[in-house]
């Protein structure tokens, strides 16, 4: 009896472990089947946390939740790619009226960055330690195309952007414009020179709209102790550039590219002022973070002729192209030009980039975006501006 015991007891233990080598056979084969699966979803993981710009580790203390608004426009596109490298984490808004995806695709899905397709014209409830509120139209065929949104985007948009600076204690930056100036009668523009604007023109919705929104974070500022830093930001250019948003350095780029005639509107004596991106970004992190409450002139004083530009382009290009004159538009500001030396006495910047260097970065920029539009079979048009009767003529 004992023995038959031990002999079912043996067959047992011998069953068992047969079993148990069999399903640790079957585990090293599905192990051995999965090993080159579990290689390229960690190649996939490597190459994902790669394909991000390089960001820097800033601690808890340091790292600041930040909002754009406007964010995948052209300057706030660049704003976010300098204030992720420096490590933050940033939350870009934007209606897409003017902004792209593009502009900020390289970020999307990256830990410390968020996209949100939102209108600041509806209240938006986030956290956040500082607001950079660059949403608007800003090229003038375009704030022109819906006047009224224009005025509600700089009016109740930026209501509602204060609203939420003072409801989480955040400070706020205002991208304004040199436009508050108008068709200036002083000449550099001071930060105390009150403007001359036409309050019904064509140009109004975005100068008076602008001139508004300042007086909002003033508002705000005295009565309800918001923090805000009012950038008076002057013509820029550069790279992600709509090509066909209408202004000077798009317009003449994209023509002298395709061959076509440069079209300078009026006599071309008009001047204006170019900042290069990079120096305008550099200006309004360093205005974010200093106590000037003030508004700050941020622009490149090196003045030219809109003749004298529509030469230096059509030169770096290489391009044949003719000059031709177009009638005037109207209410064209005829100088402009900032006094900055407020941004160097008190912010200790001033825009470095030199003039050429900036363009021929955005001539590289355009002439890609022009092989990339080819490829999708889209050939871009400069977009005219609103001009005053009259007739084509060549120079
Ligand atoms: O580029 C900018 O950063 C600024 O552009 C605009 O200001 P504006 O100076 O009128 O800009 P443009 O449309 O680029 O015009 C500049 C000058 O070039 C002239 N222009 C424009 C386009 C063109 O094809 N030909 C031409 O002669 C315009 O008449 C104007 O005298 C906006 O008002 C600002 O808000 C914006 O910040």
């Amino acid at each position: 009896m004992k023995e038959t015991y031990v002999s079912v007891w043996g067959n047992l233990v011998t069953v068992r472990s047969l079993q148990e080598e069999k399903e640790q056979g079957i585990e090293g084969k599905i192990e051995e089947a999965i090993a080159p699966l579990k290689e390229k979803i960690r190649e996939i993981e490597t190459s994902i946390s790669q394909k991000y710009p390089p960001v820097k580790f800033l601690s808890e203390k340091d790292r600041k939740r930040i909002l754009i608004t406007g964010g995948a426009g052209f300057v706030g596109s660049h704003l976010a790619d300098k204030l992720m490298m420096d490590g933050h984490e940033v939350t870009v808004v934007d209606n897409f009226f003017t902004g792209r995806k593009r502009n900020v695709e390289h970020w999307i899905g990256h830990e410390n960055f968020e996209l949100i397709n939102h209108d600041v014209v509806e209240p938006l409830y986030i956290e956040v330690d500082q607001i950079y509120h660059l949403a608007s139209p800003a090229s003038p065929p375009n704030y022109m195309y819906n006047p009224i949104k224009t005025l509600k985007t700089n009016t109740i948009g930026t209501l509602n952007m204060l609203g939420l600076a003072k409801r989480v204690g955040a400070r706020l930056l205002l991208a304004s414009t040199s436009e508050v100036y108008g068709d200036p009668e002083v000449h550099p523009q001071r930060e105390d020179y009150w403007g001359h604007v036409n309050p019904i023109g064509p140009r109004a919705c975005y100068d008076e709209g602008k001139r508004v929104a300042e007086t909002m974070c003033y508002a705000y500022m005295k009565q309800e102790g918001v923090e805000v830093r009012v950038a008076r930001i002057f013509n820029t250019f550069g790279p992600r550039m709509h090509m066909n948003d209408g202004r000077v350095v798009s317009n003449f780029i994209l023509q002298a590219l395709q061959g076509e005639g440069l079209t300078v509107y009026g006599s071309g004596s008009q001047t204006r002022s170019f900042q290069y991106v990079s120096d305008l970004v550099n200006g309004l992190v360093v205005l974010m973070n200093n106590n000037v409450s003030s508004p700050v002139n941020v622009g490149n004083p090196e003045e030219h002729t809109i003749l004298e530009f529509a030469k230096l382009i059509r030169g770096l290009v290489g391009s044949r192209s003719e000059i031709l004159s177009l009638p005037e538009a109207q209410d064209d500001p005829q100088r402009r030009n900032p006094d900055i030396s407020k941004a160097k006495l008190l912010l200790g910047w001033e825009p470095v980039v030199p003039l050429e260097e900036g363009l021929n970065k955005t001539i590289d920029y355009f002439r890609k975006e022009l092989e990339y539009q080819a490829n999708n079979q889209y050939i871009p048009k400069p977009k005219p501006a609103r001009t005053k009767k009259g007739r084509l003529r060549h120079i």
